[in-house]
């Protein structure tokens, strides 16, 4: 899978997408990352991306002739068709199903924009879709990208051994059970006895519980959304029940 970035701040991306995982995938060849400095392709003698808005108001506005000949350029730079994504905080908000919905694709192109945004008529005209990682405003959209990258690229074929791939969590909608490891007492804390007990069907249904039961505490929309989904079984309705729900 290939990633394009387009930035203002390239040297932004040194670090999350060159270390651990992301950089082995990359030796790997399982996925590409590259980037590019929308500057590249201001014509001006200041590089100018960015000039103030139309109507007045307050912050700068990413400046539609650099970026659409960005885009425009990169796109061109690979035949594989791409889905071109602007990270901006009106834009859908994203979930672990928009993230498997993204590992399919051959090829993302990531616009990062600045300031207060970009001129409306790149995103009518070159944006095919614009997410969100969460309801707050970031100085830019360089973080919200490298979040993006790192959830598609964690699912691409081979990056992470598929076993550690904890597809569950949010995959039905549920939070983690909890993990424990050595030593069986810590600071006079004991593990769950059942967990010690080998007894594998009642470690999962003790694992299901928890996940109901923490599910139920800290994010009953989701609780709601695996019960439209149609994911809880008669045996978690009932253990649901019993918790009040
Ligand atoms: C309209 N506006 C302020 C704006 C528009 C486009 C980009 C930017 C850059 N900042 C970002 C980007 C993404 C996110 C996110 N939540 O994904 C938060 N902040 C801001």
């Amino acid at each position: 899978m290939r990633f394009d970035i387009l930035t203002l701040f390239p040297a932004m991306f040194q670090g999350p997408l060159t270390e651990s995982i992301l950089k082995r995938a990359q030796q790997a060849g399982r996925i590409e990352i590259h980037l590019h400095d929308i500057r590249q392709w201001t014509t001006d003698r200041h590089r100018t991306a960015d000039d103030t808005p139309y109507g007045g108001g307050a912050g700068m506005v990413m400046k539609a002739e650099p970026l659409a000949a960005a885009i425009r350029a990169v796109r061109a730079a690979d035949e594989r068709p791409g889905v071109t994504i602007l990270l901006t905080p009106d834009g859908e908000l994203l979930t672990q199903q928009i993230v498997r919905e993204l590992a399919t694709l051959p090829r993302l192109l990531l616009v990062c924009g600045h300031y207060e945004g970009i001129d409306e008529r790149v995103r009518e005209t070159l944006i095919d879709r614009e997410l969100s990682i969460g309801d707050y405003v970031l100085t830019g959209g360089e973080l919200a990208a490298m979040v993006v990258v790192d959830a598609v690229a964690r699912l691409v074929p081979g990056v992470i051994d598929s076993e550690s791939i904890v597809e569950e969590s949010h995959s039905d909608f549920l939070l983690e059970y909890p993990h424990y490891t050595r030593p069986a007492v810590w600071e006079g804390r004991a593990v769950p006895p059942v967990l010690l007990s080998g007894h594998h069907g009642e470690i999962a249904r003790w694992r299901r519980a928890e996940r109901l039961r923490r599910t139920l505490v800290r994010r009953p929309d989701l609780l709601a959304r695996a019960a439209a989904a149609g994911v809880l079984t008669k045996a978690d309705l009932a253990l649901l029940a019993e918790l009040g729900w």
